[in-house]
């Protein structure tokens, strides 16, 4: 009988997760399931926990209450790291190593169970440069390259693993239009290959079009998990808070989804 288990598990699976950082609770109880082939983004304002969210999930914080089940296996060794591409949020792409960007990119390819490179490792690196409009810059050394553009190379080392499941943290900070709108014609095409994608966002600009589901935290918690909320025409600020449903045709003439206080910080 055929394994049906790798398409109908869910891409990501977190139940009840509870994250405490140095003594103080930064997620409480946040349930989140997203099936394979989907887009979600997670939103809200400054330290709303949405890095310690996705941080959780990568191991990179660790996970205090609840559990976790990724592409089907529960946190640990026994989850397919290689099929899984992660974006940091902007942090540099070299954090002073003297690498070029082909070699960056590359690291992508390298997981804990091997560290040898694939035979077709540099057409991969060259896809994935190629994917981000990097292609040019290849043996250049990432530190020299401008923020938006060293956020490209990340984007790059996650796409060359070509993973099933993208996590990315805030990929579109500080990068110009064009770039973002190549972003989101790279993701357009995973997702339609049924790739899953979590995406953590400011706000959703470029990539709008894409995300049909958002889940917004706040204090650590998920307020709202459903479409996206936006802000009203008009009022699009960044100190704005005013959020309607995402597509109304005249968002004037309804009221918010959310109540207005949901993005603003002190509330
Ligand atoms: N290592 C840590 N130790 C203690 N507290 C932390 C740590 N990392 C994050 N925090 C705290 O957790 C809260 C959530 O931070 P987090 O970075 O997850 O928020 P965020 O929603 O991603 O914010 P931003 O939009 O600014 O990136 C903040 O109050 C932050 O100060």
């Amino acid at each position: 009988m055929p394994d049906t288990t790798e398409t109908t598990t869910p891409a990501l699976d977190v139940r009840g997760l509870g994250v405490r950082l140095e003594g103080s609770q930064i997620l409480h109880g946040i349930d989140l399931r997203v099936e394979r082939g989907k887009v979600v983004a997670v939103l809200g304002t400054n330290g709303s926990g949405k890095s310690t969210l996705v941080r959780s999930l990568v191991r990179a914080v660790p996970v205090t209450e609840g559990s976790v089940e990724i592409l089907g296996a529960p946190l640990g060794p026994a989850v397919p790291w290689d099929r899984i591409g992660y974006v940091p949020q902007r942090v540099g792409a070299s954090a002073g190593v003297p690498a070029t960007v082909a070699e960056i990119v590359a690291s992508g390819l390298l997981t804990s169970r091997s560290l040898r490179k694939p035979r077709d490792w540099r057409a991969r690196v060259d896809a994935a440069l190629t994917e981000v409009r990097l292609s040019h810059r290849r043996d250049q050394a990432v530190t020299e390259l401008s923020g938006g553009q060293q956020q490209r190379v990340l984007i790059a080392r996650a796409l060359v693993r070509d993973p099933d499941l993208l996590i990315l943290d805030e990929p579109v900070a500080g990068v110009d239009h064009p770039s973002q709108e190549a972003l989101a014609a790279t993701l357009r095409r995973l997702v339609a290959s049924g790739r899953t994608i979590v995406v953590v966002l400011h706000e959703l600009g470029e990539l709008a079009d894409l995300i049909s589901r958002a889940v917004v935290l706040r204090h650590g918690r998920v307020v709202h998990d459903g479409a996206p909320p936006r802000a009203a025409h008009g009022h699009d600020a960044a100190d704005h808070d005013h959020v309607h449903v995402h597509g109304d045709p005249e968002p004037r003439s309804l009221p918010p989804v959310l109540p207005e206080h949901l993005f603003s910080e002190g509330a």
